[in-house]
This record gives C-alpha cells, sequence and structure tokens, in this order.
C-alpha cells in the first residue's frame, strides 16, 4: 500500500495519492501515555470515505485510548494524527465534531424518557432557544427523524414513543442517524454489538453497511471477529497497546481473524493469567492451550 510519508525533520510531506484515495483520518505511529503508562505505542491506521476500519482487541488493548485521540477526549503523545492530510491534536470533542467526527458510545447519550424525535435532535441547534418549540417545528422535526431513519431502514410506529421503549439496538440506529443527519463524515462506533443479541447485531451490522453506502468512514470497534467480518474493509487488531495485524479483506480470512483474536490474544492472555496464579512461567504450561493438564505436561496422550 502506498502511504503518506514524514521528512526527516518530522514535517508531513503532501500526499501524493489520487484524492478519491486519500483517507479523512489517518494516525501514523501514533502513541499516548498516561504519565509512566503507555496505552498505545505505534499505531497506524487509516480511515477512507465509504469504508470500515474495523479496531480489535481484548480488554485493555488500547482501543478505547486510539479512538478518545481521533474523538477529541485526549491528546496524542507520540506520532502523528492528520485529518484530510492535515496533522491535528484536538483539545475538545466539538473540534473533532467540526471536523465531521461523531462518536457514538455503548451508552448513549440519550434521555429514555423523552420522545424519539426529541432525541434524535438533542443538543442541536433545532431545539434551542425557547421552549416549546412552534407545533409547525414539532411536526417538522418529527417528520425529519422518521424520514432519517426510514433512509436506513428503521421503521418506528410512533416519533412520540420514549426512546428508551426501544430496543438497544434501534437506539444505536437512532444515534447513528442522527450522527449522519448533522453531517459526520467519519462515525466512531464503541463497540455497538456488544450488549447485544443476535437479532438487535444484525439490525445495527446493517445501519453500519448502510452508514458505509451512504460514503461516511467507519471506525468500528468491537471484540467480536464475526462481527467486524461482515461489515469490515480493513481490520486492525491491537495488544496490548500495540498494533498486531492491520490487513485488508483481501489479506485475512475470517478464519484467519478469529485465530488471531481466540487463538493468539485471548489464549496468550488466558495463559498468562493463570501461570501468574500456578506461580510458574508461561512456557511451563502445556502449549497446546489445555489449561487442565498438571504443569510441565502437554494434554498428548492423556487418557
Ligand atoms: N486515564 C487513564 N490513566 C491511566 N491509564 C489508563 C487510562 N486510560 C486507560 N489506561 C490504561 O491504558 C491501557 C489501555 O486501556 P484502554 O481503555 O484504551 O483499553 P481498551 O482496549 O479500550 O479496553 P476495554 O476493552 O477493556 O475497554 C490499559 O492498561 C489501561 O489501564
Amino acid at each position: 500500500m502506498t502511504s503518506n510519508s514524514t521528512g526527516t525533520h518530522g514535517a508531513v510531506l503532501k500526499d501524493t495519492r489520487p484524492a478519491d484515495e486519500r483517507p479523512v483520518i489517518e494516525l501514523k505511529a501514533a502513541g499516548k501515555s498516561y504519565g509512566n503508562i503507555r496505552a498505545l505505542h505505534g499505531v497506524s491506521l487509516e480511515v477512507h470515505p465509504g469504508k470500515v476500519t474495523c479496531v480489535l482487541g481484548d480488554n485493555g488493548a488500547g482501543k478505547s485510548t486510539l479512538i478518545k485521540i481521533i474523538s477529541g477526549l485526549h491528546q496524542h503523545t507520540e506520532g502523528e494524527f492528520l485529518v484530510d492530510g492535515e496533522p491535528v491534536r484536538f483539545s475538545t470533542p466539538r473540534e473533532a465534531l467540526d471536523k465531521g467526527i461523531a462518536t457514538v458510545y455503548q451508552d448513549l447519550a440519550v434521555v429514555p424518557l423523552m420522545p424519539v424525535w426529541r432525541n434524535f435532535f438533542l443538543g442541536s441547534e433545532m431545539t434551542k432557544g425557547p421552549w416549546p418549540v412552534r407545533r409547525l417545528d414539532i411536526e417538522k422535526m418529527k417528520k425529519t427523524a422518521d424520514e432519517e431513519l426510514r433512509n436506513m431502514g428503521i421503521v418506528l410506529d410512533d416519533m412520540e414513543q420514549p426512546i428508551g421503549t426501544l430496543s438497544g439496538g434501534q437506539r444505536q440506529c437512532v444515534a447513528i442517524a442522527r450522527a449522519v443527519y448533522f453531517g459526520a463524515r467519519v462515525l466512531i462506533l464503541d463497540e455497538p454489538t456488544a450488549a447485544l443479541g443476535v437479532k438487535q447485531s444484525g439490525v445495527v451490522l446493517k445501519y453500519i453497511a448502510a452508514a458505509r453506502e451512504k460514503g461516511l468512514g467507519v471506525i468500528f470497534i468491537t471484540h467480536n471477529p464475526h462481527h467486524a467480518y461482515m461489515v469490515g474493509d480493513h481490520f486492525s487488531v491491537l495488544r496490548l497497546g500495540t498494533m498486531e495485524l492491520s490487513a485488508s479483506r483481501s489479506e485475512v480470512s475470517l478464519e484467519e481473524l478469529t485465530n488471531h483474536m481466540a487463538g493468539g490474544t485471548e489464549l496468550a492472555s488466558l495463559k498468562h493469567e493463570l501461570a501468574q496464579v500456578r506461580g510458574v512461567d508461561v512456557e511451563e504450561l502445556p502449549e497446546d492451550g489445555d489449561l487442565t493438564a498438571p504443569v510441565g505436561t502437554s494434554s498428548e496422550g492423556k487418557s
């Protein structure tokens, strides 16, 4: 893959790629330390319009730190962060939003007892100023929210119903539709399917695919390689703050991605924990991952 490059004195060289191949967001060997704790190190990642970049990783891998840098909650302490080819360092989430970067967190910024349509416009200019707004405006807002949701495949009977009565998947979709309506170019989705069952995960995944079709760049944070592979164009696996894998769809199969997550990351962490509990070195545990076998033996040949 061709890439932008950095000069010997740290100056950003011009991106020579054709305009339609340039990323909206680019991290180059980026990192973040919290005091002595190095949460992220040497991470490179690109987000392109109309593409879904999946970021996978175990607990503590650095996923939240990565999205906090991009969404303006924290600043990187190493490397570069570029938006539209320009180095940036956001001080607030508002600055990220102004560049069209919207983050949808798992615990949504919605007010459960408020109607769906008001949540859709929550914080927007349309609901600021003296309240109540004119009946006409309310009808217009309801109609707009309804149309925007329908556009992306969610049909609700009543825009007046409290958003808390919707399923978790539908609430995620309202938040995504809201970000799209208010002009997001990049959506950062923080584990949007984590708390959902199969059917609701399907609803959200369909919505992610719809956002992609609309030309948005998406960063999809997830623990689930199957969910990632259903909608992803590129897969980045973080492990202990560094990028363990960065591969496009044609470069990695679902099986390989799953093995990376389950076989590599999870098993390695579990073995590390178990070795600590048993007070032995990791090397002394069975190679084949049979953690029931006695220390210093292999489970092969076990009757
Ligand atoms: N504000 C902070 N101060 C100090 N250390 C932090 C802070 N935030 C995160 N860390 C540390 O940075 C590392 C990466 O954490 P991060 O939350 O980014 O991981 P994660 O992949 O999002 O994990 P999870 O899936 O559990 O949310 C962890 O070791 C964590 O303890």
